[in-house]
């Protein structure tokens, strides 16, 4: 493993609730503060649901494309469903990324409050009913997404740890929030293309923390600023890879990375992989974190709601923040 990596933490620390989760927080500060990205083992997600996961998600990419098409994320208007090949393009190549997707979030009624509101990722999801084992697909998306928002909670209250807070201010943060879990498949692609194919383009993440399920076929690359190259995230078998998006960086007057990552598939075989974006809830005010201010310029940024950001960063990049996939909410990359 290429010692310039994100480092590898165990998060067994946060459950034991003993000393050594000092050293806990402060790993995980320095990995914010040097690469925005770290990944995690001894979590409390049980491995038999990743398992489940990365089966049910293989079992609907097997699906033929009209069937997945009857599931498109385009329609029904809650940005939730299935993104088909090519559908996205960061870095603006000649084809688009090679990959195809789905998303979920919380299924959330239609007369719930938020979704009344239109609060941004709020809604109902979408079940394929072809798959062999449609109700376990459901139960297993349903049980793995709530689980992820408890881990997502669990690093938030450490994230507020390491920058001095107690866990509090997070509290609202985390309530009814922006959860979206994405099932992504990727191809093999050639790997002696003259233009270089992408899997997904180099890219930063909008909201605020990304925790990343990946399958053992490698290909995840993240950009290290200090050495200042494309680094492997090697896979570890069960762990998650953590990353910081571009409203934390921003809640932290930038002293948290979001930083850029791409995926080449060039292993020869499928890659699966699962990530999940957790941007808190709409109505919470994103304002510098106290002790993030600038001795000088203070604040950089002024106060904006997450519902506001996350509308907001679409609109910058497709203008237009409705009837689009959530997924798409990424910054252009600039490198
Ligand atoms: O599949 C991966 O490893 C990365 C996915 C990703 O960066 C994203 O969906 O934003
Ligand atoms: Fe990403």
């Amino acid at each position: 493993m290429n010692p310039n990596e994100p480092p590898i933490i165990d998060f067994a620390p946060f459950y034991a609730n003993h000393s050594t989760k000092k050293d806990l927080i402060h790993q995980i500060q320095q990995a914010c503060e040097q690469f925005g990205f770290f990944q995690l083992i001894n979590h409390a997600i049980p491995t038999e649901l990743q398992t489940a996961v990365l089966q049910h998600s293989t079992e609907f990419f097997n699906l033929p494309l009209e069937t997945k098409e009857k599931y498109n994320q385009a329609t029904g208007g809650f940005n939730r469903g299935y993104e088909r090949l090519r559908s996205q393009n960061f870095e603006k190549r000649t084809k688009g990324d090679l990959k195809e997707g789905f998303y979920f979030g919380k299924d959330l009624p239609l007369d719930d409050v938020y979704v009344v509101q239109r609060r941004f990722g709020q809604g109902p999801n979408k079940y394929p009913a072809e798959v062999p084992d449609a109700e376990g697909f459901r139960r297993v998306m349903d049980e793995y997404h709530d689980a992820m928002i408890e881990l997502a909670v669990a690093i938030m209250q450490v994230i507020a740890r390491t920058l001095g807070l107690d866990e509090e201010p997070f509290g609202d943060f985390c309530d009814h929030p922006v959860s979206i879990l994405r099932l992504l498949h990727y191809p093999s692609q050639e790997a002696d293309s003259s233009d270089l194919e992408r899997g997904i383009g180099a890219h930063t993440d909008f909201g605020a923390i990304t925790m990343l399920l990946q399958d053992d076929t490698g290909g995840l690359q993240v950009w290290n600023n200090l050495s200042s190259e494309w680094v492997d995230v090697t896979p570890v078998p069960g762990a998650y890879v953590v990353n910081l998006g571009n409203m934390m960086m921003r809640w932290t007057n930038d002293r948290y990375l979001s930083n850029l990552h791409r995926v080449i598939n060039t292993s020869g075989k499928e890659r699966f992989s699962v990530p999940f974006f957790f941007s808190g809830n709409p109505n919470y005010t994103i304002r510098c974190l106290p002790g993030c201010e600038d001795p000088e310029e203070g604040a950089r940024y002024p106060p904006v709601t997450v519902h506001e950001w996350m509308a907001g960063r679409y609109a910058d990049t497709y203008g237009t923040s409705d009837g689009k996939a959530i997924g798409e909410l990424r910054q252009e990359p600039d490198a």
